[in-house]
């Protein structure tokens, strides 16, 4: 559906100082599925979305929607395919002297669709993401989240088959944020628009995204499914992303009681994953084995429907046994590692 080949972006390349943000990316999101692309300020997020509907032309590369190369069209014909794109953004670029429904109208009054057919358009938009009773309101009378569904609405309007979103809960609190997220997994799963979005925000990854692609100084250096990235993180970039939100490093002070005591040596961090999430390993490691089981840190989250679990045990018995148990939980599918003397 969406194909990015070789895609740079030189920004002053006839300057002293050109900049290059993007350096050969290569991406692709299939028919449906919720692409994220996470990176920290200056990463390239930006050139890169814009790149994508050409708000910023590739200094090199190919842009692939539905088959079409989009750096090779006419101007006209570029004009038709970004109608197949919407936008959304961190900042909702909502006009303020038009009300929710002017908003909404905007793209249809530009392609010069009838009045009725604009009346008929908009008010199922904004039913869709739950706004129909605000027609009336002008940005300055919503809420941030409110005023993000009014965005979506707009970008809904042209009937996209990709909807590229910046940031787009990046300036909503929590809760409006997994309200909004849920709107654009609706926008996947009952309208089949596929999406790429970017943010600096795992939490955004983990909570709707089927893929995601880590990138740094302009290249991705990670890419694959959620649940991969999630629980076998490679670079060190995407360890640093994935613990923002698991935090899984051991708090000090517990490190700290632990070297006192002097059994940092039984200390293992056990990744469950999937299935074996449900399976009751500790308790049969505790009736198997003559090894007692002390759980001191942990997390249990789900990744695109799957659990996932995170936690660090303490094995306290002879170290013999601890040596088999560790084997009997590697023979269980289930990675298991001893704990690194800076807790991770
Ligand atoms: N118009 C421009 N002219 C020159 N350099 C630019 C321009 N736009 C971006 N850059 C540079 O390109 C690099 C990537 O910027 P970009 O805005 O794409 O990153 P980002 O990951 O979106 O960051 P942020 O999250 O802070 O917006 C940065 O070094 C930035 O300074």
């Amino acid at each position: 559906m969406l194909r990015l080949e070789g895609i740079r972006k030189l920004y002053g390349e006839d300057g002293d100082n050109p900049v290059e943000a993007l350096k050969n990316i290569n991406l692709e999101v299939k028919r449906g599925e919720i692409y994220g692309v996470v990176g920290y300020s200056g990463a390239g997020k930006s050139s890169l979305i814009r790149c994508v509907n050409l708000l910023e032309k590739p200094t090199a590369g190919r842009v692939i929607v539905n088959g079409k190369d989009l750096t090779k069209l006419p101007a006209k014909d570029l004009r038709t395919e970004r109608k197949k794109i919407g936008m959304v953004f961190q900042q909702f670029n909502l006009l303020h002297s038009k009300t929710a429904f002017g908003n909404v109208a905007m793209p249809l009054i530009l392609e010069g669709y009838s009045k009725e057919a604009i009346h008929d358009k908009v008010m199922k938009l904004l039913s869709f993401v739950g706004l129909a009773d605000k027609a009336d309101h002008y940005p300055e009378q919503l809420s941030g989240g409110q005023k993000q569904r009014i965005g979506i609405a707009r970008a809904l309007a042209t009937d996209p088959h990709v909807l590229l979103c910046d940031e787009a809960t990046s300036a909503l609190d929590p809760d409006t944020t997994n309200a909004v997220l849920d709107l654009l997994k609706q926008v996947r799963d009952e309208m089949g628009i596929t999406i790429l979005l970017i943010t600096h925000e795992m939490n955004v990854i983990r909570d709707i995204c089927d893929k995601v692609a880590v990138i740094d100084g302009g290249m991705i250096v990670e890419q694959g499914t959620t649940i991969n990235l999630f629980t076998s993180p490679q670079t060190d970039i995407a360890k640093s992303f994935v613990r923002t939100v698991l935090n899984d490093a051991l708090p000090e002070a517990t490190w700290k009681n632990i070297l006192e005591k002097g059994s940092s040596n039984s200390v293992y961090r056990i990744l469950y994953k999937g299935e074996s999430a449900n399976s009751p390993l500790l308790s049969n490691i505790a009736k198997k084995f003559s090894v007692d089981v002390n759980v001191i840190h942990g997390t249990i989250t789900t990744i695109q429907g799957q659990p996932f679990g995170n936690i660090i045990i303490e094995f306290i018995g002879d170290s013999r046994e601890v040596n088999i148990v560790v084997k009997y939980v590697q023979e269980q599918n289930t990675t298991i590692r001893e704990v690194a003397a800076d807790g991770i």
